[in-house]
């Protein structure tokens, strides 16, 4: 089905985020039928989108939270996900944070150093208390996703590298205020070739078996997030294929009796159901370029600045016959720029302009950078 804007909020000041609750439910309905509460447990990761209102429409579709800040277990906790469905994860966890999710009981650290079990087990020692600790390796396994987003290579900075993980799990004797639960990975984001969570669960399950043979039994294994969504064509693929996502790990990773398999998708739950809407400012007509200028930049949605992300860019206003832009934002930067010749009704001063699938890593990651105010969000 065609986008379209509620006609109540045509009148709204720009820019503003609008969600679109009710497509977030059939997601998350659609990803409930496809997870089969019981068969695979699902964390929402809350650095995709943590408004309120969302989270709390996530948490009642009975669903945990994968953190990765003090901040967001805090706003899990708000929002009333349990503290026995939220996880821990990052390289850079803080004592200050620790200490907080420790006294809060969350189910799970995810741990991805030496260092940082040491310090998980002194400060569960100092609150009296043993940390449960997923231990987020590095399995080497190509995500085929921007190098920016990949995040399970040897050469990036999350988790624990293979060649290093006999030390580590040695070492956990000396640990006793922690207590080995599981694995976690997280190979990267946006991902579309499937077959990168075939090559994962091979990974985890040779992991697996080597931890047993050393006297590991594990009850719960985490294989991360990272499904992507249709960024082209948000209106004929508005729920990703969760069926399809699920169907290699069963078919692939080797799960023993009664043990747990958690994901922690965040993209695929919130994308498409945002929506980022601005105002064109001006049409600015140079020899070579013909540019629209939004009142949205950068600081509301990076991804395109950061990553060259596309995100489908509509004119809401116009029916005119079509002509080429650069639809740019007010910021000043050169990389402000949300698409390059694209083509589009012909556009004036005052039309509104939707870019699209925007609920994931957009409102989150908006800034203030030039003093700019931030965008209200809107739900319907
Ligand atoms: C550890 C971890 N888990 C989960 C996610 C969520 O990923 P996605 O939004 O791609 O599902 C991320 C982000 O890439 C992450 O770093
Ligand atoms: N922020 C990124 C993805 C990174 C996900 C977190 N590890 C994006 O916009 O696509």
């Amino acid at each position: 089905m065609a986008f379209q804007l509620p006609a109540e909020l045509t009148q709204q000041p720009t820019p503003f985020y609008y969600y679109d609750l009710q497509l977030l439910d059939q997601t998350l309905a659609a990803l409930t039928a496809a997870a089969r509460p019981g068969n695979f447990q699902v964390h929402y990761a809350l650095k995709a989108n943590s408004n309120l209102p969302i989270l709390q429409r996530i948490q009642q579709a009975g669903f945990g939270a994968d953190c990765v800040s003090g901040g967001e277990v805090q706003r899990a906790l708000d929002a009333g996900f349990s503290p026995d469905h939220v996880v821990f994860a990052g390289v850079g966890k803080s004592d200050a944070e620790i200490n907080r999710a420790l006294a809060a009981d969350i189910f799970c650290f995810n741990a991805e150093s030496v260092p940082e079990l040491q310090v998980l087990n002194e400060l569960a020692g100092a609150q009296g208390r043993t940390a449960r600790v997923a231990l987020r390796i590095n399995p080497n396994v190509d995500a085929h996703t921007h190098a920016y987003i990949t995040t399970g290579l040897d050469a990036n900075k999350f988790g624990i590298n293979l060649a290093d993980l006999a030390g580590v799990v040695e070492g956990l004797d000396n640990l006793p205020n922690v207590e080995l639960i599981g694995l976690h990975a997280h190979i990267g984001s946006q991902i579309t070739e499937l077959s990168a969570f075939a090559n994962l669960s091979r990974k985890l399950n040779e992991l697996q078996t080597w931890l047993e043979d050393r006297g590991h039994r594990l009850p719960h294994l985490n294989v991360g997030g990272g499904l992507g969504i249709d960024y082209h064509q948000p209106d004929q693929n508005p729920i990703p294929d969760f069926a399809a996502y699920f169907g290699m790990f069963e078919q692939h990773l080797q799960r023993r009796p009664g043990q747990q398999v958690h994901v922690e998708l965040g993209r695929a739950v919130v994308a498409q159901c945002g929506t980022l809407v601005s105002r064109v400012l001006y049409v600015k007509e140079s020899q070579q370029t013909r540019f629209a200028i939004l009142d949205a930049g950068m600081t509301e949605l990076i991804r395109p600045a950061l990553y060259g992300s596309y995100h489908l860019i509509q004119n809401l206003t116009s029916q005119r016959p079509e002509l080429t832009y650069d639809i740019v934002g007010p910021i000043c930067e050169s990389s402000d720029t949300f698409g390059k010749a694209i083509t589009l009704p012909e556009t004036q001063r005052g039309d509104l302009v939707a870019i699209r699938s925007a609920g994931a890593y957009g409102e989150v990651m908006s800034s203030a950078y030039n003093l700019r105010e931030k965008a209200e969000a809107v739900y319907r």
